[in-house]
């Protein structure tokens, strides 16, 4: 095939709202192209990280090769990148959009139009990109394809004749998305003999081969030897190779212009590759590097300590390795009375978190304590001087303290209209403000609120699900920083204040909050020696008080005469249980406690 000519190649995204069969379509592509032998296919193909496959989601993209046999007699070069379908990881969908020309819009024919259905619309015709509608689930029978797309036309106000039906589960339709594929998305531009313009897509660290750059390629051409140059970064390597997934990795003489590939930098140090940064020839450089990324800023902070003190250095390590290929990760140190040395890191959602948590606990065998999220607030104090804090341990003293400013979203619900009194009760619960309704379609409302980020960490979305009975959808975008009246709320457990307990709260929410969560941390805290009084309190004011009671804890004593197995069973679940206890002056305290305010009922 002639490298110069990029009339074969075709690069797409698929995107798709949470759970709509993204990874699903991919791994019949994969399947139908004959690019995974039958005997070797296994679900989710894509879905490489052990959490994404247990939890059946996306959570980083990841750029495939296939090669499709057409029904016009030519075979083409398709390169498929899998995005993920969470809020907390829209970031990643632009990413992948940036390498392409077309997407693939999955749609659940049993769903219709949710919320991140019209965000990732919205970011590929922003990006210019072609859009194939697919309307997947069609084998159920719930389906209802032809409503889905009006909502398409309607809602999206994209061409619905083009909307192709198929089926991730049987394999209908999807020769037919292929063939759409090949018509409805433009060919790559570009000049494969200018100076090279490749955009850096992702980048993972290998221990042999050092940092491992994915790249499109814009202009120009990468082969093995090439001097190269990083325009933003300065950093400058002799290629090791290049090459292509198939999902395994397939080594080229060449990635051409228009192609999506990996580049073997043989750099070591992980920091000296940075994703959205423009790669060219060293002697021989392009005016202008490509426009890059925004940069993903973190939404949501939470402490992260060993359980461990002697962990701290591996800690640290590892959050530099996770680092290499998820840019969006953030820490700092942080000191804790309660908890000792660990770090504050910030994450793009609480998904986000979650996933990190796990991984770090998983690859890196850690032991970890994780104390409830806060956002960024800006404090402002007496003195003019404005302060960002991260942690309520880190709020000045309140006779320093003028205004405090907290970041606000953009929220964006859509549910069945005979949800919307249930959503809107639900957002003023959370300091929410309706802005906008929209009636979508008979069967939807779109809803716009403003609202504190704090409040959406805070379980709003369990309850969202919980109140529609999982019919309504959420997306949101930062806003603005408004000043509210805010508190911090300390506890103190035997008269101590725990400084890891402590979070910043508005006034009005105060009391029920310190009330539910002295109720939740009796629930938690397990009974100890002696009686363990708990305290809310906001300053020297206690506002909330419950208290464990005491009881000698013997695991043992409901187990009478011999059943050995399930007295072991028994001690091994509490030795399980001890692993994430800390001690806190006396008390024993597990790990649930820090997070229990995720879980107050209010
Ligand atoms: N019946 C039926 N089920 C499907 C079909 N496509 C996907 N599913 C199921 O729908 C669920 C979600 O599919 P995924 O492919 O994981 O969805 P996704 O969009 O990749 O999800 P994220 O990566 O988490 O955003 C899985 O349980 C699939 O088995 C289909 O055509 N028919």
């Amino acid at each position: 095939m002639n490298t110069h000519d990029t009339s074969h190649i075709r690069n797409f995204s698929i995107v798709a709202h949470i759970d709509h069969g993204k990874s699903t379509i991919s791994d019949r592509i994969l399947e139908l192209t004959r690019t995974v032998d039958e005997r070797d296919m296994e679900s989710q193909l894509l879905d490489t990280m052990d959490i994404e496959r247990e939890r059946g989601i996306t959570i980083k993209s990841n750029a495939v090769r296939v090669m499709y046999d057409a029904d016009d007699g030519q075979t083409y070069q398709f390169n498929l990148i899998d995005t993920p379908g969470h809020v907390d990881f829209t970031y990643e969908v632009s990413r992948s959009l940036a390498a392409c020309e077309g997407a693939v819009l999955v749609v659940d024919s049993t769903q219709g139009v949710e919320a991140q259905t019209v965000s990732n619309a919205s970011l590929a015709m922003n990006a210019n990109l072609d859009i194939v509608p697919a309307i997947n689930k069609i084998d159920l029978p719930s389906a209802h394809p032809d409503e889905v797309k009006e909502e398409i036309e309607e809602d999206l106000a994209i061409p619905a004749d083009d909307a192709v039906c198929v089926s991730g589960k049987t394999g209908e339709g999807i020769h037919d998305l292929l063939e759409s594929i090949v018509f409805l998305i433009s060919p790559p531009a570009g000049n494969y003999d200018a100076p090279l313009k490749a955009l850096i897509l992702d980048s993972y660290f290998d221990e042999y081969r050092g940092v491992v750059a994915t790249v499109r390629v814009f202009d120009g051409h990468i082969s093995k030897g090439d001097d190269l140059l990083m325009m933003q970064g300065g950093e400058r390597f002799l290629v090791d190779g290049v090459g292509v997934k198939r999902p395994a990795e397939v080594l080229m003489d060449e990635l051409g212009v228009g192609e999506v590939g990996f580049v073997v930098t043989g750099l070591k140090d992980p920091e000296s590759v940075r994703v959205g940064d423009t790669l060219t020839y060293a002697e021989n450089p392009t005016d202008e590097p490509l426009p890059g990324y925004r940069e993903a800023k973190p939404m949501v902070y939470t402490g992260l300590f060993p359980v461990d003190n002697k962990e701290y250095e591996n800690l640290r390590d590892a959050l530099e390795k996770l680092h290499v290929n998820d840019p969006s990760l953030t820490w700092s140190p942080e000191t804790s009375v309660a908890l000792g040395f660990g770090f504050r890191v910030g994450f793009l959602g609480l998904l986000h978190m979650e996933v990190v948590k796990e991984r770090l606990e998983r690859e890196f065998n850690l032991d970890l304590i994780a104390t409830s999220p806060s956002v960024d607030y800006h404090v402002f104090k007496t003195n003019g001087e404005m302060v960002g804090v991260r942690s309520p341990q880190d709020l000045p003293d309140v006779t320093c303290i003028d205004h405090i400013e907290e970041p606000y979203l953009k929220a964006k619900i859509i549910c069945p209209p005979e949800y919307t009194g249930a959503v809107m009760q639900l957002a003023i619960e959370h300091r929410g403000v309706t802005t906008d309704m929209i009636h979508l379609t008979q069967k939807s409302v779109e809803l716009h609120f403003d609202m504190p980020l704090a409040e959406l960490i805070l379980d709003f979305f369990d309850q969202l699900k919980s109140r529609t009975k999982g019919y309504a959808s959420l997306d949101y975008e930062f806003s603005e920083y408004r000043t509210s009246e805010l508190v911090k709320l300390d506890i103190l457990l035997s008269g101590d204040e725990v400084d890891a307990l402590s979070f910043i709260v508005h006034k009005d929410k105060a009391y029920t909050l310190a009330r539910g969560l002295c109720d939740k941390l009796k629930e938690i805290i397990p009974r100890q020696q002696f009686e363990v009084p708990i305290q809310g309190a906001i300053g020297n004011k206690i506002i909330a008080r419950s208290t464990v009671k005491a009881m000698r804890k013997d695991v043992l004593a409901k187990c009478y005469g011999g059943d050995i197995s399930r007295k072991r069973k028994l001690l091994e679940k509490q030795k399980e249980g001890k692993k994430r206890m800390k001690a806190i002056g006396s008390v024993d305290v597990p790990q649930e406690a820090f997070m229990a305010i995720l879980k107050v009922d209010e």
